[in-house]
């Protein structure tokens, strides 16, 4: 999804940068009264959600009930209409292009349905990119991304993304999303596209290394058995966002 489709710019403000030792006392997340619609559609309704360092929350609905939307505003790859977010004590919205990709960049790890590798590149450096973007160098990002695809157990990591199975790929996804050391993590569907088996080792892998790392994690998934692993599941219907008290369907 790209930056700022279909949605109007609405806050603006001056940017303001929160002392470190600051942002460590606030919630990870912190989403509030937010609104988005895609034109006159109005997809999230005064909604507000927080997510705390180090916990996983969970959002089932139905299909079309804008999940995919609201994981995209948290990883500010949409801009929300009104309302606000604070990721790590920062206020997101007040940041514009090309600050906000170097904050995403260090704070944010973003987990695809389909991976959404560079093809033609190798599992390493797939990994590696988003460390050389941040200003790593090559040896840093290359042995960063060397470790964390020996805790995502892929041994090739030679091999050309495009030719990786699903769950290959969704393994390289997932040490991708952990190679900057994010306080976040946005997973958007990450086992849908795989079948039985294969979503169990990547739900596997993913709530242990978060949980390794340290990083709070904010998931959309159909998959009973991989939302109700959240310390919190809540459901999103009709632009509004509760807490799912029954069963996850
Ligand atoms: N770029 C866009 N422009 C216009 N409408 C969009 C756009 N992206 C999504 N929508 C619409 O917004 C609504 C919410 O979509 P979203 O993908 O967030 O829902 P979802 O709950 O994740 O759905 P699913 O579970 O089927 O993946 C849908 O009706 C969708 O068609």
């Amino acid at each position: 999804m790209s930056e700022d489709s279909g949605a109007r710019w609405i806050n603006c403000r001056a940017p303001e940068i929160v002392p470190s030792r600051e942002r460590s006392m606030k919630p990870l997340v912190d989403l509030e009264r937010a609104c988005f619609g895609f034109r006159r559609r109005t997809i999230l309704d005064d909604v507000s959600l927080t997510v705390e360092r180090g916990e996983s929350v969970a959002v089932v609905g139905p299909s079309g009930s804008g999940k995919s939307t609201l994981a995209a505003v948290v990883a500010t790859l949409l801009r929300l209409q009104s309302g606000e977010l604070r990721i790590d004590g920062q206020d997101v919205l007040a940041l514009r292009s090309a600050r906000l990709a170097a904050f995403r960049r260090a704070t944010v790890g973003v987990i695809f349905q389909h991976a959404e590798l560079v093809p033609t590149m190798t599992a390493l450096e797939n990994v590696a990119l988003p460390a050389l973007l941040d200003g790593a160098d090559r040896a840093t990002a290359e042995g960063r991304a060397r470790r964390l695809l020996d805790e995502v157990q892929l041994s090739e990591t030679d091999t050309p993304a495009g030719d990786l199975s699903g769950g290959e790929a969704q393994r390289v996804g997932i040490a991708r999303a952990l190679v900057n050391a994010p306080a976040l993590v946005v997973a958007d569907e990450p086992t849908a596209s795989l079948d039985g088996p294969t979503k169990a080792v990547v739900a596997d892998l993913l709530y242990s290394r978060l949980e390794a790392h340290g990083a709070g994690l904010l998931i959309v998934s159909h998959d009973v058995a991989v939302a109700s692993r959240a310390d919190r599941v809540l459901r999103l219907e009709g632009g509004r966002l509760t807490a799912q008290l029954a069963e996850v369907h």
